[in-house]
């Protein structure tokens, strides 16, 4: 496929608008008060510091210190992002106007999966489906789905995919069907006739045999239905493994000659699952979508890119033409990198209580970014400009092969012999040594959070992104629904986040000198996220365990720095909800949100410094432990639709919540005796105060610890051990106060 065309727009017909948000005079002016407040706090906590008589007043006063200049670095480095937000919309009905539906460009789609067990196959087909049925020219469209747990269970599941397409294409075109995933269609509401009922018994009959499959654990010869089939099936011989294993790779619908049921011809749909070997680096997903990038540019080479993990499914089929509405406007198209689409979640329960939605990360700041260089790449729902990824807009980085030049046209067809060598060169493991993917082309290595890091590298490089965010949400995605899952992610995404931090191009240094303070700034916000866990621990730990030795720390509540204080904190949370509720939240999803960014700041974020600094001294290795996308236990997924939280499993990560939990208990109670006892309000007030918020937060793991008897509670040796910690850490600090 050749590059981009260019065409013209008029202002009649504009293929997109940009607005202004109104709420950007109140946002800068309060950026200013609020950056004073913050500078005026830190300026009393040094004094403060510089007048303290005993260790123990200096130790308090430098904890509180220290915690107040990463509180108010985090939240003066995201201001940036409050000083432009925009509004876009596309208009893809314009689009005709200016290019034939016959000329649009090429789209390539990956997909990625990496585990048939947590990423069930029958999924990863549906939204395989759901693209392949995009409104727009068939032809056009070629489907890569990248296997990272090499799983014939997955490669079979395609080939039924690949037959069932041939019926769901024409269904969705001839019935203007809208969700176009048949899993999510199935299981709405909708007008049903003759050929739904067709098309369902169909679809059942592949997911019955799919799911057979994938519980049996291999295909069996019954299955096996050609001696093309058969014959890719050989390559699972014994000792083919995960880690260790040669290339598939199996075009299963080609563009050129299969045709669906009524004669138009089908996308193309390649399974492709590159070499691995035990010796050779892979680089994760990153490593699995470079090998997509070079083994599509030998097949279709389209001029567009949409990367999607395997549970984003699209939910409205018109999503790429509002890409277009980007990617062929002349005046910005050639700076484009790429188009991020917010992550959405379909499945999550009314409040969200592992606050999974994300709302800040995937909507609101997206669309302060958006007003500046651009949002920052979340992994998936991203259009990309497939030159992108070949250095700079303004110098060309070329591969090592003439053929993965983004500008190379495919002359031979995708299944001929040449192309195929190729393609399985490409998607050797060792290809890649000595050569600059992951460093100055394609996706780039070094992070866990290799969209994040890829990302802000493109920007660096001097790319624009767009945040296209209109009302339907274009795809739908799972999020964690345990506890744990949402802790394991956090903490694989603080550990990626470090790496970027801690690299040489880390945002503070590199990031501000390429970008500006304004884009330099969130970046660094993001990658230092992590140390959120630094003034989380500290208070929650250290105005509590004061007070069980009845030791003050903070100001009166009558001094003018009482007020300091409290201006900061509900100044914070009413912006903070404010924005949260205006991007489409609800008050209770924003109070979980709030809670579980309370929770992962004493147990994600710690442990995943922990787990960066083993690794960075050579004790530990990392790994991507991907996120598991179903709920087995029937009862478990009851409690999440309930809204309640699951412990389940013995996990260390629970453990700082319940030693919290107890500290903040006993101290509170403390409190009250010390109280009643005649002891001075005033001067205890604040600790109360804060004591009293993390205890409200820390609600649902008192019902947990104490009031559940489902399966889902605390483990009784989890109690346990936090218990005991509890009294060491008790004991320690009352060595210190006394
Ligand atoms: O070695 C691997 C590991 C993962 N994946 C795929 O990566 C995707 C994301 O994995 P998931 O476990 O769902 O991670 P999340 O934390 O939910 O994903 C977010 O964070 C990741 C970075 O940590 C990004 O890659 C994702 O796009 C982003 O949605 C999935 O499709 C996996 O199949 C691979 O292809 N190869
Ligand atoms: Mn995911």
């Amino acid at each position: 496929m050749e590059g981009l065309r260019r065409c013209t727009t008029t202002d009649a017909t504009p293929l997109h608008t940009l607005e202004p948000m109104r709420r950007t005079v109140f946002n800068r002016v309060f950026a200013v008060v609020y950056t004073c407040a913050i500078l005026a706090l830190l300026y009393h906590q040094a004094q403060t510091l510089h007048h303290s008589t005993t260790p123990v007043s200096f130790f308090v006063s430098l904890s509180l210190l220290i915690s107040d200049l990463v509180l108010g670095f985090m939240s003066i480095a995201l201001q940036p992002l409050r000083m432009l937000p925009v509004r876009r919309k596309q208009f893809p009905e314009n689009l005709e106007r200016v290019m034939k539906k016959g000329d649009y460009p090429a789209l390539d789609v990956f997909i990625c999966t990496a585990d048939p067990y947590k990423e069930p196959p029958i999924s990863v087909v549906n939204t395989a489906l759901s693209v392949m049925a995009y409104d727009y020219p068939t032809q056009k469209i070629s489907v890569y789905v990248s296997d990272d747990g090499g799983s014939m269970l997955t490669l079979f599941a395609f080939m039924e995919a690949a037959k069932f397409a041939t019926h769901w294409l024409p269904f969705c075109r001839n019935n203007h069907i809208v969700e176009r995933s048949p899993e999510r269609y199935f299981g709405s509401n909708h007008p049903w006739n003759s050929d739904t009922d067709k098309i369902k018994m169909l679809y059942d009959a592949m997911e019955e045999t799919v799911k057979h499959v994938v519980e049996m654990g291999r295909v069996d010869d019954a299955y096996i239905n050609s001696k093309g089939e058969q014959e890719a099936f050989h390559k699972w011989v014994d000792g083919f493994s995960r880690q260790d294993h040669p290339t598939v790779i199996q075009v299963l619908l080609n563009n050129s000659k299969d045709k669906d049921i009524t004669g138009e011809l089908m996308p193309n749909l390649i399974y492709v699952s590159r070499q691995k070997s035990r010796t050779s680096p892979h680089h994760f997903k990153a490593g699995a979508l470079n090998a997509l990038l070079r083994v599509s540019a030998t097949m279709t080479n389209a001029p567009i890119v949409l990367t999607l993990d395997c549970d984003t499914y699209s939910n409205d089929p018109k999503t790429p033409l509002r890409a277009l509405c980007y990617l062929l406007d002349e005046t910005i198209q050639s700076k484009i990198g790429f188009i991020q689409f917010p992550q959405r979640f379909r499945e999550i329960n009314r409040d969200d209580i592992y606050g999974c939605e994300f709302l800040r990360l995937f909507v609101i700041n997206p669309t302060g970014m958006d007003g500046l260089r651009g949002p920052s790449y979340v992994g998936t729902g991203c259009f990309f400009s497939r030159r992108s990824f070949f250095g700079p807009p303004s110098t060309f980085v070329a591969p090592e092969i003439v053929q993965l030049n983004p500008n190379n046209v495919v002359q031979m067809p995708i299944e001929s012999e040449e192309i195929l060598t190729l393609a399985y060169k490409v998607a050797g493991c060792d290809y890649e040594n000595n050569t600059k993917w992951g460093y100055k082309i394609g996706f780039r290595y070094g992070s866990l959070v290799e969209d994040f890091y890829t990302g802000y590298r493109l920007h660096c490089d001097g790319w624009k992104s767009i945040f296209c965010n209109p009302d339907r949400p274009a795809f739908h995605g799972d999020a964690p629904m345990s506890l744990l899952d949402a802790l394991n992610q956090t903490k694989r995404w603080a550990i990626g986040l470090l790496q970027v931090a801690f690299s040489r191009y880390s945002p503070i240094i590199f990031g501000t000198r390429s970008m500006g303070l304004l884009m330099g700034l969130p970046y660094a916000h993001y990658s230092f996220w992590p140390i959120w866990s630094l003034p989380l621990t500290t208070y929650a730990f250290l105005p509590q365990l004061a007070l069980l030795n009845g030791v003050g720390i903070f100001p009166k509540v009558t001094g003018l720095w009482f007020y300091l204080y409290l201006f900061l904190f509900i100044g914070t949370n009413l912006q903070d909800m404010f924005e949260f509720v205006s991007a489409g939240g609800t008050f209770r999803r924003w109070w979980n949100d709030q809670r579980i960014w309370m929770i992962r700041g004493l147990s994600s974020y710690s442990f995943g410094f922990i787990q960066y600094v083993f690794m960075s001294l050579g004790i530990a290795t990392l790994g991507f432990n991907v996120t598991s996308k179903t709920v087995d236990d029937d009862e478990q997924s009851k409690r999440y639709d309930q809204g309640v939280f699951e412990f389940g499993v013995p996990s260390p990560m629970f453990v700082p919540l319940i030693i919290t939990a107890i500290i903040n208990l006993l101290s509170f109670l403390w409190g009250l005796v010390l109280i009643i006892r005649g002891r001075n309000v005033e001067e205890l007030c604040l600790q109360m105060l804060i004591t009293g918020f993390v205890m409200v937060n820390c609600l649902p793991i008192y019902k947990a610890m104490l009031l559940r008897s489902d399966k889902g509670k605390i483990h009784a040796e989890t109690i346990i051990v936090a218990s005991f910690l509890a009294c060491a850490l008790y004991m320690v600090a009352s060595l210190i106060f006394k």
